[in-house]
């Protein structure tokens, strides 16, 4: 089990790079820290499963150190580093029954075999595929596989980190919840380091702790969850966490406040001044949708007139037009039982 640090690294496909388009990774700085489980999301392309390869040594960096433990592995071949990694497709032997799949990493090892009877059982117990164990892999639907391939990750004690690269592609969508819990359960009972990829922000949030948010190569915020939602740090993470993501728009600096869409809306002295500082250049305005507030026209200066309401079980989500051409809508997202304005409305925007 190590703490894995990630020093200036960078990484191009291009053989002589020129200028930043031509790198997957542009400069990444970062810890994960012994024991923690981390999420690395982002969208397709954007370097996940690079940064990825880079750690577990399949890939060399173009720049930089990966440092286990304080040491740099940069030298070190994947065996040597003692990373396990699971796939999107699961990796077991189709002939051998669970047990010695599971035995498989440990029986390489030859370590006695009390130990290997003992670890598979456990980490059969904690997937619970003890049920399993006699039976051929080949014989196994595509959970129960994953889950093994899994298994194989977890039996050795004598792992460096996990990673997992978009380990639950191929299960079914109601089994994919009990597995991202059973993850949580598991990494809790072994304390070992877990990197889980994925671009989906609620496998994400179930699994991990804290999460890196990657985008065009680059880590731009690490926090939990909440601090993601609460505190954006970009604007790439404003707009691809939640559900619908931050509305954002932009807008000018006025005299108290700012204009968005031709209405005014004043902001706090404190706020203002802030914004003073960085007048001239280009000012973009953020708000979540479940922030949006839907009042009378009269009582707003900002004025919408309803798109479109996407109903969605749980919350409704509202397409709000504000007079622009050709501009996105503003989102809001409101209660199940909220009443649906008829055509147009006031929005307020707190403060
Ligand atoms: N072997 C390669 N040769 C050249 N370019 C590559 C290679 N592998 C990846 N790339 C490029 O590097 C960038 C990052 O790709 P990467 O696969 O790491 O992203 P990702 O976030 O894992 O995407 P996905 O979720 O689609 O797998 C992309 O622009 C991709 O086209």
């Amino acid at each position: 089990m190590a703490e894995i640090r990630l020093d200036q690294l960078a990484h191009s496909y291009v053989a002589s790079p020129q200028q930043p388009s031509d790198y997957a990774l542009r400069r990444i700085d970062h810890v994960w820290e012994q024991g923690g489980a981390y999420a690395l999301l982002g969208p397709s392309g954007c370097g996940k499963s690079t940064l990825l390869n880079i750690i577990s040594g399949l890939l060399e960096p173009s720049q930089g150190r990966v440092m286990f433990d304080g040491e740099s592995v940069n030298a070190l071949s994947p065996q040597q580093r003692n990373i396990a990694q699971v796939f999107q497709f699961p990796v077991i032997y189709d002939t051998m029954t669970v047990h010695d799949n599971l035995a498989f990493p440990l029986r390489n090892q030859r370590q006695p075999a009390a130990k290997i009877a003992e670890r598979v059982q456990e980490v059969a117990e904690a997937l619970e595929i003890s049920h399993l164990l006699q039976r051929k892999a080949r014989n196994l639907t595509a959970d129960e596989k994953q889950k093994v391939s899994m298994g194989r990750g977890l039996v050795r004690d004598d792992v460096a980190a996990i990673l997992f690269d978009e380990p639950l592609t191929v299960i079914d969508p109601q089994l994919k919840w009990r597995l991202r819990r059973k993850l949580k359960q598991i990494h809790e009972r072994f304390n070992i380091t877990m990197v889980y990829v994925t671009h989906d922000q609620l496998e994400a949030s179930t699994f991990a702790d804290k999460i890196a948010v990657m985008y065009d190569g680059q880590i731009v915020q690490f926090g939990t969850p909440r601090e993601l939602f609460e505190n954006p740090a970009h604007t790439f993470v404003g707009y691809f966490i939640g559900s619908p993501g931050m509305n954002l728009f932009e807008v000018e600096l006025t005299a108290d406040g700012v204009c968005l869409a031709g209405a005014d809306l004043r902001l706090s002295p404190a706020v203002h001044q802030a914004l003073e500082a960085h007048a001239g250049q280009r000012l973009t305005l953020g708000i979540r949708p479940e922030f949006v507030q839907l009042v009378e026209p009269a009582e707003s200066s900002l004025r919408a007139t309803l798109d479109l309401v996407q109903d969605l079980g749980t919350y409704k989500v509202l397409d709000l037009q504000l007079g622009m051409t050709n501009k996105s809508p503003i989102k809001a997202r409101i209660e199940e039982d909220q009443t649906v304005p008829e055509s147009e409305v006031g929005l307020l925007f707190p403060e």
